[in-house]
């Protein structure tokens, strides 16, 4: 419930919409609740008695009853699809504005997949339900009440059948109802699972064929698909059963009224046309009681996902905004104290104390073995996700203090996997800055290595990227992703082992671009290799989340013995090679 009251609030813009939608609605059913009596005045009145302008003018309130019931049927769905297709797109906006704050905390709390299908099916599910309120729940009980009123003041001597038929009626209905929305529940979360392996899988489409595990992957999504098959199968089937059922239970009800009323014909105690008019209103009554079920179904089946669409727009985002943010440049200045980090609270620290600091304009270069939480550490600068304690000071200022666009603003990003969006290459660079000129544009490609690759291009920066920039190679990605950075003319400027995938002669120009083009810029290097880093002003070590070492090359290679063996290796390999 406390579902709906929140998605009630984007109806606010669409009040009218949802308020006129059943008035018509209630016009319409008004029609269709007189015609059965005008019927029934034309035969027992009219045709019985010869009476022609009778029937005529009969006939003529059943056409003009006819349309007002056509204007209030369109009109009635003409708003309610305004209504609730508009209320959808609220939803989705505000989904996705939300889904944007969330860190990589939030994401995996939910998953991929399950974001997508909320995002699309379950919104999609609440709105059928909102329309179909709209136009149907009005309708459905009015037709109902209506009609067994209409029974008891004109057939009355009919109305026993009335008594027995509609408690069952009532009782399947809500039978029905109350165990589609347990079924369809089971739907949606193997709907979830399809779009997880189907988001994974496709992502990892080269991956999947490089080891040739398509038949495997064909499989596993077999698997989920059959699932998502059988609970599909089982809701539909169930409730399919709900129809034939009721009609089986009213014509038994038409049965009863023939065999009834032909019995009081006979006695001379009721009109022909009175049997007509009560199966007609019997049908009303199936009809009323049919479509209230249809909607209470679906809205049985909207409450989930409305659930899981409130548990997203409410979910707390860890990365928090300061109240009287801080919107002052950032000059680059960077303090980790004591500073430790741990992706769930059931896990081990990755940063264990981590303390070092760095003047503006000061290169940092980190290295260690693999997982020893480079990554992580670089990634606690523009607030990816904070530090379980400790804390880090920008220019003297704790990190959470500045507005976080402001600290991004000011920091240039490489993350160890290049990301690229589909569209134009320019597009994708001014992500960095988008009010850079082109001027600006292309020292940020020379610096970057890019403009060698990008020249050559017909289109050159117009040139289009697929989705995931498929059609760039490793190397010519991760330039993109540099000149993004370089663009920004960042204060910060993080590169997590972005040179790896360059050869050596690019990362040399990088290196120099940047001591050349950046010299008042922090720059924080993650690297593997010794060459990549040897001239920083500081040099931090890490073995498992802990600093080992720190100093610049010189003095690690004096006294530190992590760094030694290291350098060892690396000139072992290099002799090799
Ligand atoms: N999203 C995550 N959830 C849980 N654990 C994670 C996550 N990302 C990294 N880790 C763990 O944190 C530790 C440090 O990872 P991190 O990526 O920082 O290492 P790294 O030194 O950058 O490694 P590499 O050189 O291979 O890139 C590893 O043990 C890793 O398994």
């Amino acid at each position: 419930m406390q579902a709906v009251k929140q998605l009630g609030q984007f109806l606010a813009p669409y009040k009218f919409f949802t308020l006129i939608a059943p008035l018509l609605m209630v016009l319409e059913v008004t029609m269709d609740l007189i015609q059965p009596t005008i019927m029934q005045h034309m035969i027992d009145t009219g045709i019985a008695n010869g009476d022609n302008p009778y029937v005529l003018k009969m006939f003529i309130w059943m056409i003009m009853s006819a349309v007002l019931g056509l204007v209030g049927g369109i009109g009635c769905s003409y708003y309610s699809s305004k209504a609730a297709i508009n209320f959808a797109s609220d939803v989705r906006e505000k989904l996705y504005e939300k889904m944007m704050t969330y860190s990589a905390k939030e994401r995996d709390a939910f998953t991929t997949g399950k974001l997508i299908t909320i995002l699309t099916s379950d919104v999609e599910s609440v709105q059928r339900a909102f329309m179909m309120t709209l136009r149907i729940f009005v309708r459905g009980p009015l037709l109902f009440i209506g009609a067994v009123i209409i029974v008891f003041v004109t057939a009355r001597e009919l109305f026993s059948i009335l008594l027995v038929i509609v408690p069952i009626l009532i009782v399947a209905m809500y039978f029905f109802t109350k165990y589609s929305g347990v079924l369809y529940r089971k739907v949606q979360e193997a709907i979830d699972g399809v779009n997880t392996k189907l988001q994974e899988n496709l992502a990892g489409i080269r991956v999947v064929k490089a080891f040739r595990r398509e038949q495997q992957q064909v499989e596993q999504f077999g698997v989920l698909n059959d699932t998502l098959t059988k609970r599909f199968i089982t809701a539909e089937q169930i409730v399919g059963v709900l129809v034939p059922l009721t009609m089986f239970v009213v014509n038994l009800g038409i049965v009863a009224a023939l065999w009834l009323g032909a019995i009081k014909v006979e006695a001379g105690t009721l009109q022909v046309g009175v049997i007509l008019a009560f199966i007609n209103y019997l049908t009303i009554i199936l009809n009323g009681l049919m479509s209230s079920s249809m909607v209470l179904m679906q809205i049985a089946r909207a409450l989930p996902s409305g659930e899981r669409i409130v548990d997203v727009l409410n979910k707390e985002v860890a990365v928090k905004e300061a109240e009287l943010a801080l919107n002052t440049p950032i000059h680059g200045e960077i303090t980790f104290e004591n500073v430790s980090y741990r992706y769930y609270e059931t896990a081990e620290d990755v940063l264990k104390n981590i303390t070092f600091s760095v003047k503006a304009g000061q290169t940092v270069g980190i290295i260690g073995k693999t997982g020893s939480g480079k990554s992580t550490l670089v990634k606690l600068l523009p607030r990816l996700f904070d530090p379980t304690s400790g804390q880090i000071l920008v220019d003297g200022q704790p990190l959470k203090n500045y507005a976080l666009t402001t600290l991004r603003e000011h920091i240039g990003f490489t993350s160890q996997k290049a990301m690229l969006f589909s569209g134009a290459i320019e597009k994708n660079i001014r992500l960095g800055k988008e009010q850079a000129t082109p001027h600006d544009l292309q020292l940020a490609l020379n610096a970057a290595c890019a403009s060698e690759f990008v020249d050559k291009l017909e289109k050159g920066m117009a040139h289009e990227l697929s989705q995931g920039a498929t059609n760039l190679s490793g190397g010519q990605k991760q330039r993109l992703a540099l000149t993004r950075a370089f663009v920004r003319q960042p204060s910060i400027l993080v590169l997590d082992d972005t040179t790896s995938a360059l050869d050596i002669a690019s990362e040399k120009h990088v290196q120099q671009a940047i001591n050349d083009n950046y010299q008042d810029t922090t720059t924080i290097i993650v690297a593997s290799k010794i060459t990549s880093i040897q001239q920083a002003d500081l040099i931090l070590v890490l073995e498992d989340g802990e600093i080992v070492g720190q100093g610049t090359h010189q003095q690690l290679l004096q006294e530190n013995e992590p760094y030694q063996a290291i350098y060892a290796s690396q000139q072992k390999v290099g002799e090799q090679q």
